[in-house]
């Protein structure tokens, strides 16, 4: 099954639009775990466990692993996530960017070494160095259009030819681009009438939307500028609010993950119409 039909049927099947994002950071994990040698993987088994049944997906974000020499535990996480839950997609978060024959070597990292489902890669450099992912035609490519951050108005905000630079780049991969129909587009939850015009521009296709949680990014407003006529069409990511949620009495860490995934997958579907 490809990436576009296994996300169709995660949404349907766990009645969710929530992507939880795996973003481990060991100043933050329970003192218990801290010391661990395989703190990462077991840490990220459990929110996974926890949460499967409330998400669409599952992103994991590669500086994370890399930034402490992890990333055989990435691999095992992965290799887990396919095993165990071979019906929800895993987006490996990378934001690649690079020459073709340069792409082509990330492209083999993300779909052969950790096995995703999707990869999120930037545009800047033009449509050669995304091509070579599209090799992978069962795979998706996540392109970056209208990022979360403040200074992604820097450039994404810029006039070409009359539309800011996050609208062409929506045109094109909606268009030009997605010439296996794979692909997919990142647009932050914290701006919502971006999200809309984009929305306006793609029919369909899916977007990655991050950005509610640590962020700050309001749901409803989200939802209702983001969503298809069918309710659909997001992988809206929540990190760090969930992998670090605060337990309440109780409960350890992965009781409060799951209680606030379902919080927000909940509160995600009250507005899907
Ligand atoms: O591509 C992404 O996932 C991404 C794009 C973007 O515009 N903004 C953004 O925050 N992200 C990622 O989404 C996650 C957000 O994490 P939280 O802010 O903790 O929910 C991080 O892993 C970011 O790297």
């Amino acid at each position: 099954m490809n990436f576009i039909d296994k996300l169709s049927a995660a949404w349907t099947r766990n009645d969710s639009l929530l992507c939880v994002g795996l973003d481990p950071d060991l100043a933050r994990f329970p003192a218990h775990l801290k010391d661990q040698p395989d703190a990462i993987v077991r840490f990220c088994k459990a929110i996974i466990d926890a949460t499967a049944d409330l998400a669409c997906a599952f992103k994991p974000q590669i500086a994370y692993f890399a930034a402490l020499g992890a990333e055989d535990q990435l691999e095992e996480i992965c290799s887990y996530l396919r095993d165990t839950y071979p019906h929800i997609p895993l987006i490996l978060d990378a934001k690649r960017g690079d020459i073709g024959a340069t792409a082509h070597q990330y492209a083999r990292e993300a779909f052969d070494r950790y096995g995703a489902d999707a990869v999120t890669v930037n545009p800047y450099m033009g449509f050669d160095s995304v091509e070579p992912y599209m090799a992978w035609k069962d795979r998706g490519v996540i392109v970056l259009c209208r990022t979360s951050n403040a200074g992604g108005s820097d450039l994404q905000f810029l006039d070409v030819g009359g539309l800011p630079l996050y609208q062409h780049v929506a045109k094109l991969v909606a268009g030009k681009w997605n010439r296996n129909g794979q692909c997919a587009l990142v647009v932050g939850a914290t701006f919502p009438e971006e999200l809309a015009q984009v929305r306006k521009i793609i029919g369909d296709m899916p977007l990655l939307v991050p950005g509610v949680g640590a962020q700050g990014g309001d749901v409803e407003a989200t939802v209702r500028a983001g969503r298809t006529a069918g309710g659909t069409g997001m992988m809206i990511n929540s990190s760090r609010a969930i992998l670090y949620a605060v337990p309440q009495e109780g409960e350890d860490f992965a009781a409060a993950a799951r209680r606030v995934a379902r919080e927000t997958r909940d509160e995600i579907n009250r507005y899907r119409g």
